[in-house]
């Protein structure tokens, strides 16, 4: 059997994608930047020739909406490269799911890149991340390792993802901290959807432009103040887009609020420090290597039980061995 396995990595937005001018094609209203992360990655192998179509998580079949739409998404791809046949799709998460630490993200351009390879399409980078985009928008940067923009286009050809940097030399570290990993309520399609109802949520895409431009340049002068100071404000908007909404909503738990205030506290402390938040409790920390396990002992001190993981810039999409 013909082994296609992909391994994605998760990516963090440092500028969100929340909000779509196109849902069916997942075009989104504004660029994004993120981080590729080295802790968190999917491993998907699509099966081709089986009885039926299944998709398999951890080990599980999974039924349902979750694999409805994994299925629904190859059947797209297959129709896009005029092939048909059933499946298995068998995926592996070394990452929470579906608790906004970018399940998706990973999920999406594993998927995609099984894909690829399983019907040995000759496909670049840059078309495999529109394919991954056609499952999850975040996904369209998890093709790439590093820094990643997501530019966000005028139609499917021109939305896609790229790689800013693949190594880069910022010393960046990223602190996921684990509130909570269970399954959100209100999953980031559903959100951002719900987002537009907010009267902030023109002034939202309006801001893009100029923290996109700002974020680059933090990048390329690897000036990690300036990036922490607009990841949280950018962040910090995302989140203030749907408290306002029609009906309001917030991915927030006591214990991010909680979180919100140790990182503002240890600023002042002088262990520079900055918060993202994406769509789910849990909060990620941006910090420098130095001053990573004090930050650490910090969070430990304030929540015993959370579960925290470190971690660097990780790669681009990967294929693990050829033949099992
Ligand atoms: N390994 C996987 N293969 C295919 N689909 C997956 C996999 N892991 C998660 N998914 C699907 O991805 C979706 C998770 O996206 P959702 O937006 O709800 O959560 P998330 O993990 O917080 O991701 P994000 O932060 O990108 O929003 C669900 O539909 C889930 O079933
Ligand atoms: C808050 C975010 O993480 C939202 C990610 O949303 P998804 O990519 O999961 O949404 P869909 O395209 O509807 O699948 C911000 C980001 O990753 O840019």
């Amino acid at each position: 059997m013909m082994n296609n396995t992909a391994r994605a990595h998760t990516n963090i937005a440092l500028i969100k994608y929340w909000g779509k001018k196109d849902a069916d094609l997942r075009l989104p209203l504004m660029s994004s930047i993120s981080m590729t992360l080295d802790a968190f990655y999917t491993d998907t192998n699509l099966v081709l020739d089986t009885e039926d179509k299944r998709f398999y998580l951890n080990g599980e079949l999974v039924t349902g909406k979750a694999s409805e739409r994994v299925i629904s998404y190859v059947e797209r791809l297959q129709k896009l490269f005029h092939v048909s046949g059933n499946f298995h799709v068998i995926s592996q998460n070394h990452v929470p799911t579906s608790a906004g630490l970018a399940s998706s993200s990973s999920a999406f351009a594993a998927l995609a890149a099984s894909f690829v390879k399983a019907y040995q399409l000759d496909i670049s980078k840059k078309g495999l991340s529109i394919l991954a985009r056609l499952g999850s928008g975040s996904a369209t940067r998890s093709i790439f390792g590093g820094f990643a923009i997501w530019h966000q286009g005028q139609n499917s050809a021109t939305s896609f993802g790229e790689a800013i940097d693949e190594t880069p030399e910022m010393d960046l570290r990223m602190i996921a901290v684990e509130l909570n990993t269970k399954q959100k309520k209100i999953s980031s399609t559903q959100g951002m959807e719900m987002a537009k109802t907010s009267p902030f949520f023109i002034p939202w895409i309006h801001e893009n432009e100029a923290q996109i431009i700002d974020m680059k340049a933090a990048i390329e002068n690897n000036d990690f103040t300036s990036l922490g100071e607009l990841a949280e404000q950018n962040a910090s908007q995302m989140h203030a887009v749907n408290l306002a909404c029609e009906t309001p909503f917030t991915y927030f738990e006591p214990e991010t609020v909680a979180l919100i205030h140790l990182v503002q506290d240890l600023r002042k402390q002088g262990l520079e420090c900055y918060y993202t938040i994406d769509a789910g409790p849990n909060v990620k920390i941006l910090t420098e290597l130095r001053n990573s396990k004090e930050i650490q002992k910090a969070v430990k001190q304030l929540l015993p039980t959370v579960k925290i993981v470190e971690s660097g810039f990780g790669p681009g999409i990967q294929y693990l061995n050829e033949q099992i």
